[in-house]
């Protein structure tokens, strides 16, 4: 008797066995690994207070650049390869570019624009804000960057030991100024006061483990419940925020109306109106874009700054090296202007050093992704948070030699990744004053070298002796407290200052050129 096969069934049987095969051996997307979880708090306990950034190395050394982490129940994603983040923030940035929910301060503080969401709610002030601080309108604010730049050289000629208080009072000044066109009269000055409290709450609403933020019903729970203290705390809050970005919009309002009113990105908002939207609608765009940019800057520009005189400290060759540039194009007869940089290679080179080293901004803010998505075989849940772990791209040795140490060099000869890509961000995200914040810094680098010897302290036996290296653990990085000697570097010093003082008085309505472009040629 013959077995007879009948081929159709064989070939049926033979379909079916292929693809049972690759159903059972298909790689299954996974989620991206990190520390295993506990029930319902997941992985809270192993949250730091300060920022992730300095807790993630040993997870990224067992577990890859792509570690998620679970908070009661909410996934977060921490990326410490800047690769990654360009393709999730910048190629993916279509679905990469939302902002968490942040229901404390969105919903409970009534400040949700500050935070805005990609989309609607982010284009039109992303767009005000891409188009007065771009570089090319930048130079409108060069004579109120010079001037606030003789503020701080003239106050570290007075106290020299109080820097930091002279950084931030200099970055305040230069932040009221540039948006809201407004001089502070002291340092006890109402809006420097509100605006000092303004900044306090906003980054604790943001960044505080409110239950809230994980549990978003929990603001429909009365105030008077036990334990819905959040709700008390968001009262009181909201009057501040609001305060924070009504006041100051209001004064350059009103000086617009009298005919009085500085340059500033609001009064340019408000004076060349260039959206369609109506009155309400657009003024209530220009506050918050105003204090959104007010929050950005109060901090990053002084940390920067800091941590510029904490590498010159430890590093005097190399601050010779830079003045002796600075002196070549200036002669010592004048302070360097913007026209100059260009000339300053190695400047320029300190000052994306500074960026690297000091790291001013450790994490991206966190970005979020409203569909699942797969990469590099994870799956990337919808609602998941994203963060960027900055640190880690401006330290990440496939790009940078030795990235612990301060060197220059790796810039000037050696032409590694510039700093400036990473340390705004990368993605339609990226911060949006970026070129403001370069311009300022590069500037006020090169006019502290002109003007100053940083040398380290003294001991009782009169030798000089290097201060420690100890970093802040905050999210806006800088060095701890140190001492060191900030002394004019001959008794032109002054003179310089206050004839580049004169000429501001005496002309003050001068725009300068553009800023610079970097004359280096990034390798990434
Ligand atoms: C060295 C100086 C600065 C650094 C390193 C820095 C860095 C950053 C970073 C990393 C972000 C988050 C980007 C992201 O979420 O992916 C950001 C956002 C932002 N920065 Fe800056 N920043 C600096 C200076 C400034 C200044 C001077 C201002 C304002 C005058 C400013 C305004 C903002 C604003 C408004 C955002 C939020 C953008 C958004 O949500 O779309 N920053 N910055």
């Amino acid at each position: 008797m013959s077995v007879g096969v009948d081929p159709i069934v064989f070939a049926a049987s033979l379909l079916i066995l292929f693809l049972s095969w690759k159903l059972l051996t298909r790689t299954k997307p996974f989620l991206p690994p990190g520390p295993r979880p506990l029930p319902i708090i997941g992985n809270a306990l192993l949250w730091p207070n300060d920022s992730l950034a300095y807790h993630l190395e040993p997870w990224r050394k067992r577990f890859g650049d792509i570690i998620r982490l679970v908070v009661l129940g909410k996934p977060v994603v921490f990326l410490t390869s800047h690769k990654d983040a360009s393709a999730l923030f910048d190629k993916r940035g279509s679905i990469y570019s939302n902002r968490p929910p942040l229901t404390m301060v969105r919903e409970c503080c009534e400040a949700s624009r500050m935070v805005p969401r990609y989309g609607a709610e982010s284009r039109v002030p992303r767009k005000m804000m891409k188009e007065i601080l771009k570089p090319s309108s930048l130079a409108a604010y060069d004579t109120i960057l010079k001037d606030e730049n003789l503020k701080l050289l003239t106050g570290l000629l007075e106290s020299p030991d109080d820097f930091p208080h002279q950084l931030r009072r200099m970055s305040t000044s230069f932040v009221l100024r540039v948006i809201y066109g407004y001089k502070m009269a002291s340092d006890d000055d109402y809006f420097v006061k509100l605006g000092e409290k303004g900044v306090q709450i906003f980054e604790r609403a943001c960044v505080g483990a409110w239950a809230v933020n994980f549990f978003p019903s929990l603001r429909f729970l009365p105030g008077w419940l036990p334990g819905v203290q959040f709700k008390r705390t968001a009262s009181q809050w909201r009057e501040t925020l609001k305060e924070w970005r009504e006041a100051p919009y209001q004064f350059t309002k009103s000086q617009l109306a009298e005919g009085e009113a500085n340059h500033s990105f609001v009064a340019d908002l408000l004076e060349y109106r260039q959206f369609l939207l109506d009155d309400e609608e657009y003024e209530e765009a220009v506050k918050f874009a105003a204090v959104t940019l007010y929050g950005g800057g109060a901090d990053t520009f002084v940390a920067s700054m800091w941590s510029f005189i904490l590498a010159m400290t430890l590093h005097p060759e190399i601050q010779k090296k830079a003045q002796a540039e600075i002196d070549g194009v200036t002669r010592g007869e004048r302070l360097p202007d913007f026209s100059d940089l260009k000339f300053m290679p190695f400047v320029e080179a300190v000052f994306q050093e500074t960026l690297r080293w000091g790291c001013p901004v450790t994490l991206s803010l966190p970005h979020f992704v409203d569909v699942d998505d797969e990469y590099k075989g994870y799956i990337i849940e919808k609602k998941t948070t994203i963060v960027g772990s900055l640190w880690h791209f401006l330290n990440d040795t496939s790009l940078y030699q030795n990235p612990e140490r301060f060197d220059p060099t790796r810039f000037s000869e050696r032409n590694e990744c510039l700093a400036s890509a990473f340390a705004f961000s990368v993605g339609r995200r990226r911060c949006p004053a970026a070129h403001l914040a370069e311009k300022t810094i590069r500037l006020n680098i090169a006019r502290v070298l002109a003007t100053f010897d940083i040398r380290p302290p003294l001991n009782a036996k009169g030798d000089e002796v290097m201060p420690e290296v100890v970093w802040n653990k905050d999210v806006i990085r800088h060095p701890q407290r140190f001492n060191c000697r900030i002394l004019p570097r001959s008794k032109d010093t002054l003179r310089l200052i206050q004839r580049e003082l004169a000429g501001i008085e005496k002309s003050s309505l001068r725009v300068p050129e553009t800023a610079p472009s970097s004359s280096f040629s990034p390798t990434c």
